[in-house]
């Protein structure tokens, strides 16, 4: 103890108190650096069992999970106008004053917004339902309800938003209108006298304690138009297709709020100076939407059920993904967060990112393990391969102890290539069905041969495309990470893997997805002990190197 270095010591673990962690804290400095799992050197012999429980060995049921939910459908209601007020100056000396109701206040609006941060849908999807706030109604004096309020929805980051469907009452009406213009019909004497002249319930407010038998002698004017927020102008096109795929400073708009009805003094005419009459605020335009969370990891995990992912995401991140000897112990997928420094605040790897930001860390995604046919959905698989295919590089995980492992990188490159293709053909069979077709006037609305056409729109199917993920799997950087290298007898399948990727870079071997223009610029084979942490080391240098292309 006596002969330790001083300064290796802890500064505030002083070996007179923990005598045990000063001696770990010197014996951490006294070991090399790199400690890369090279086989000469650190294979051994002793397998997990013989290895005590620990961050990367836990127990079974030492494990945090977060509740994850990656696809959901929400019905979003933007606020609606508050209603305008009738009301009149009221003063001593004065008995009739003139009319002074505030206008109602506009509905709140939603906004959605994708941050870092949120990792999942579940609160969205237990809401279902999101309002925005409702107008207050306009008061005498002039005064303006106040508006209501707004909403902001908080996303994930690589979350897809698609519309299913929206009602939108001021755009109904201007449709319905327009398409009385475009036939020429008149309005029926019946609809003029309900317009004009005639009391609706859905549209006016009367002075309170008005009768029945007044009201039916009142007149009212002809109703004024619907009025469309000015925010609308910043909503996106319909229908709403969006890929929130970056942290966002401001929320964006996705249904701005209704306006509020008019007070009374709108109302004033030469021959009428106290109208008793105010409007109703408009309706909310209402959207159901659903959201998709594709993650968006800097590092996929891909590897067959107990290969050791969720281990080798422990090693490398604080995640406490669960842990288990059997198949399936992950469910649903961990993503972690690697942070790049040397554990006295500087960082161990520097590299810029795509963005040309400094970065700091980098995230990986471990999901459920892959099975044959995983892109039949057998397994869990269609339902996370999605999220493999927006990481940014990929690391196929072998296991060495259970088969060969060749065998098992090419059976985990035949699941994902299929899956990839499953893709491209979903893609051309929507994009024939999204070709417009010309059709003859006359062959309109079905049922109503009147021939009013509706403007041809290129985006009415009511399923939209599925997304374009930016570059194909094939494509992505790449590597395997051979685990479990402490357990006996792992050496040879090692040595097999490593002389088939030197085959594959050298060309003289196909590439393992089967593709021509598939990356293999340096295929690389890491070695590792995940449970032992040994090895893994490299891995965030590699990530950084690839992530650079
Ligand atoms: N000896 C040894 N055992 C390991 C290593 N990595 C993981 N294991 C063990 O392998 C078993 C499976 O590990 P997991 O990390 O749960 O495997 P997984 O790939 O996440 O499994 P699923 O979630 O079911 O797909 C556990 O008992 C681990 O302790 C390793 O490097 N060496
Ligand atoms: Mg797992």
């Amino acid at each position: 103890m006596a002969a330790l270095p001083l300064n290796c010591l802890g500064r505030t673990l002083t070996p007179f108190l923990y005598p045990q962690a000063a001696l770990n804290s010197a014996l951490r400095h006294l070991r090399p650096r790199a400690q890369r799992c090279l086989y000469s050197t650190t294979v051994s012999s002793d397998s997990s069992a013989n290895i005590e429980t620990s961050h990367l060995n836990p127990t079974p049921d030492n494990f945090s999970l977060t509740p994850f939910v990656d696809r959901c459908i929400l019905t979003l209601e933007a606020g609606s106008g508050g209603h305008g007020c009738v009301s009149f100056v009221r003063e001593k000396y004065i008995e009739e004053g003139p009319a002074n109701g505030g206008d109602g206040g506009s509905g709140g609006n939603i906004y959605i917004q994708a941050v870092r941060g949120e990792t999942s849908l579940h609160k969205l999807a237990r809401r279902r339902l999101i309002k925005a706030g409702r107008g207050r109604n306009g008061q005498g004096k002039m005064r303006g309800g106040e508006r209501g309020a707004d909403v902001v929805i908080t996303v994930p980051i690589g979350t897809i938003v698609r519309e299913i469907s929206r009602y939108d009452p001021i755009a109904e009406a201007d449709k319905s209108e327009r398409r009385k213009a475009f036939l020429g019909v008149k309005d029926t004497p019946e609809e003029v006298e309900e317009t004009e002249g005639h009391y609706r319930k859905d549209k006016w407010i009367v002075f309170p304690g008005t009768i029945p038998s007044q009201l039916a002698r009142m007149h009212f004017p002809a109703l004024p138009k619907s009025r469309k927020s000015p925010l609308a102008a910043l909503e996106p096109e319909e229908p709403l297709w969006l890929d929130l795929d970056k942290h966002m400073e401001t929320p964006m708009l996705l249904a701005a709020g209704a306006m509020g009805g008019l007070g009374n003094p709108h109302f004033v005419a030469p021959n009428k100076e106290r109208p008793k009459m105010a409007t109703r605020g408009d309706e909310g335009k209402k959207l159901s939407l659903q959201l998709e969370l594709k993650i968006l990891a800097d590092l996929g995990l891909v590897g067959l059920p107990n290969a050791g992912k969720s281990t080798l995401l422990r090693a490398l991140t604080n995640s406490r993904a669960r842990v288990g000897n059997w198949a399936f112990t992950t469910l649903q997928p961990n993503v972690g967060t690697a942070v790049l420094d040397d554990h006295k605040g500087r960082p161990a790897v520097m590299k810029r990112g795509r963005d040309g930001q400094l970065r700091e860390n980098f995230t990986i995604a471990d999901v459920p393990g892959l099975i044959e046919d995983a892109h039949l959905d057998k397994g869990l698989g269609l339902g996370f391969l999605r999220h493999v295919e927006r990481a940014a590089t990929l690391a196929f995980v072998v296991d060495l102890s259970v088969g060969d492992a060749v065998a098992t990188l090419k059976l985990l490159w035949k699941e994902v290539s299929e899956y990839e293709a499953l893709r491209g053909r979903e893609l051309n069979a929507e994009t024939e069905r999204r070709f417009v077709t010309y059709k003859p006037p006359g062959q309109g609305l079905q049922g109503e041969d009147d021939g009013y056409d509706e403007p041809a729109v290129l985006n009415t199917s009511p399923d939209f495309l599925p997304e374009l993920s930016g570059t194909p799997i094939s494509s992505k950087p790449w590597f395997v990470v051979a685990t479990k290298a402490d357990l006996p007898e792992t050496q040879k399948n090692y040595e097999a893997l490593e002389s088939y990727l030197a085959e594959v870079n050298a060309g003289a071997q196909p590439h393992p997805s089967g593709r021509k223009n598939a990356w293999k610029r340096k295929i690389h084979a890491v070695p590792v002990s995940a449970i032992k942490a040994e090895g893994v080391e490299v891995i965030p240098q590699l990530v950084m190197d690839l992530l650079e292309e």
